[in-house]
């Protein structure tokens, strides 16, 4: 059989490089191309650089050439780089893997259109603990559905620019659901000041950006007498890069579509 020829961008970032270990790892996955911006201290350097490999690849910045004769593009990075990528991968019939976070409502209707042509998994966490975790907590919201009040922590990196993370928005998402809300009604984004009572309808979260966190998300669920939490903490950005490898591998048997890592761990 032959193998999967996988194109990383954002390859000197702290997902990219991970990525590409876990694709030099990983039996029937090539890497076909390691690409970052052209401003990048990167390019032009082997994409092993950063694992103290030779792997034969250079860092460039040249997406068009990269995607020839490729199969999939694995994008961690932002979302103003993941929409222009998405456009050119469209054009040539390269599918996606986004792990990029941070999307306004506009570019996940981008991706979703994309999608139409070209097979994507679009998640906030590659991991399958948070995978798990999310079936968790749509089961805990069905149990504990009145009375409980509900927080959501996430703690990350001083690095990380968005907030709150994508895993905790998708946390959110998958309470709200089981609980018939519209989380974009029921959210509050922080507290100061003279708040008063908490009301009992709304999803709380709160964010902590600190050192080297990999990435730490809690969900209270508390009433009077008794909390229950919910809580994933990576230990390294391996899970979620391992993750992506296996999305693309799920994904090269699809033509088209939009997916997330519940699909590809059959957890639908
Ligand atoms: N879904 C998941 O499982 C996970 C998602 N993430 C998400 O992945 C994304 C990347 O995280 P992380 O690796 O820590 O971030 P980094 O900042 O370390 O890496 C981002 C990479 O993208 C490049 N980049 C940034 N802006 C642009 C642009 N406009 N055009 C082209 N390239 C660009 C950066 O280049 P430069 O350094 O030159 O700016 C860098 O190489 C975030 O959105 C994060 O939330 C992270 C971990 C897991
Ligand atoms: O930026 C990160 O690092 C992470 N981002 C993702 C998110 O926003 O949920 C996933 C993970 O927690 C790490």
């Amino acid at each position: 059989m032959s193998e999967l020829n996988i194109v990383i961008v954002g390859a000197a970032g702290r997902m990219g490089r991970t990525l590409i270990e876990s694709v030099l790892a990983t039996p029937g996955a090539r890497l076909h191309a390691a690409v970052d911006r052209a401003a990048s201290d990167f390019i032009g350097q082997d994409a092993g650089l950063f694992i103290g490999q030779q792997t034969g690849v250079k860092i460039s910045s040249d997406f068009a050439a990269a995607l020839s004769g490729a199969d999939v593009v694995i994008d961690f990075t932002r979302p103003e780089a993941t929409l222009g990528y998405l456009q050119q991968c469209q054009q040539h019939g390269v599918q996606m893997i986004i792990g990029t976070t941070g999307f306004d409502d506009a570019g996940k209707a981008a991706i979703k259109a994309a999608a139409e042509k070209i097979g994507i998994v679009f998640a906030s966490n590659f991991s399958v603990g948070v995978n798990l975790t999310f079936k968790l907590l749509d089961m805990a919201a069905r149990v504990l559905n009145e009375g409980y009040d509900i927080e959501i922590t996430e703690a990350h990196h001083r690095f990380k620019v968005d907030a709150p993370s994508g895993t905790a928005l998708r946390m959110g998402e998958v309470i709200a659901d089981a609980l018939g809300r519209d989380l974009k009604e029921c959210a509050v984004y922080g507290r100061e000041g003279v708040t008063g009572e908490r009301d009992p309808n709304t999803i709380g979260f709160a964010t902590v950006r600190a050192g080297d966190v990999v990435g730490d998300h809690t969900v209270l669920f508390a009433t009077l007498g008794e909390r229950v939490e919910i809580t994933h903490k990576a230990s390294s950005r391996a899970t979620f890069a391992n993750g992506a490898v296996r999305a693309a591998k799920w994904l090269s048997a699809k033509p088209s579509g939009l997916f997330d890592m519940q699909d590809v761990l059959g957890l639908r």
